[in-house]
């Protein structure tokens, strides 16, 4: 499927992974998060890396504080940390009234928003973000960008695959994936 795809990510810059569908975007980023194993080639990450599949990992019947206490847990978060990054990220993506909501429960847009809090949770230095804002309406697609350049000037690195044009000027560069490999722009 990938043959020659290769990159390198900095503190402090926004990459754009492109290409058309089923081109192999989502592909590469499970081989860097490590969530599949390439058949040769090699992964160097430092600092913590943080995961937004574009189908949500979680579990229907838990509500959204209950997956944030989940996976806080797992991240081995303190508890002054939790509460922080809980209430910044209820209201910077607007949905702290579902958060005794359960999963089944949730709309399209709302899961996404679950699914992408539970990815910056940890403040990870290192953001790898699958289509992360499908189904957001615009105040949130703008939220969510407000998001990413706050972490950003901070000297986090976000990788996120798009397939908008009107992305395009919001990333420092841009990296297209096509017949197996991947291309600078
Ligand atoms: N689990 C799998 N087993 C076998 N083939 C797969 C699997 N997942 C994806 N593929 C195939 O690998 C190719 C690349 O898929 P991938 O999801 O990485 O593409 P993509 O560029 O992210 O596409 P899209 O823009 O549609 O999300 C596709 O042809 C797809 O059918």
């Amino acid at each position: 499927m990938l043959a020659g795809a290769d990159i390198e990510l900095y503190p402090g810059e926004v990459v754009g992974l492109v290409g058309e569908n089923g081109s192999g975007k989502s592909t590469f980023m499970k081989v860097l998060v490590g969530a599949l194993d390439a058949d040769a080639g090699t992964v160097t990450t430092r600092g913590r890396i943080g995961y937004c599949p574009q189908e949500p990992l979680v579990y229907s019947r838990l509500t959204c504080d209950e997956h944030i206490e989940l996976f806080s847990r797992a991240y081995g978060m303190s508890d002054a940390d939790v509460r922080r990054s809980r209430d910044e990220l209820y209201e910077g993506l607007t949905f702290a009234r579902y958060a005794a909501v359960r999963v089944d429960r949730l709309s399209g847009g709302t899961l996404s928003k679950l699914n992408l809090a539970l990815a910056l949770l940890p403040d990870p230095d290192v953001l790898l973000l699958d289509e992360p804002y499908a189904g957001f309406d615009w105040d949130t697609y703008l939220r969510f960008w407000d998001l990413v350049e706050a972490r950003r000037a901070r000297g986090k690195t976000v990788l996120v695959v798009s397939h908008f044009v009107v992305d395009e000027h919001r990333f420092t560069r841009i990296v297209d994936v096509r017949d197996g490999r991947t291309w600078s722009r």
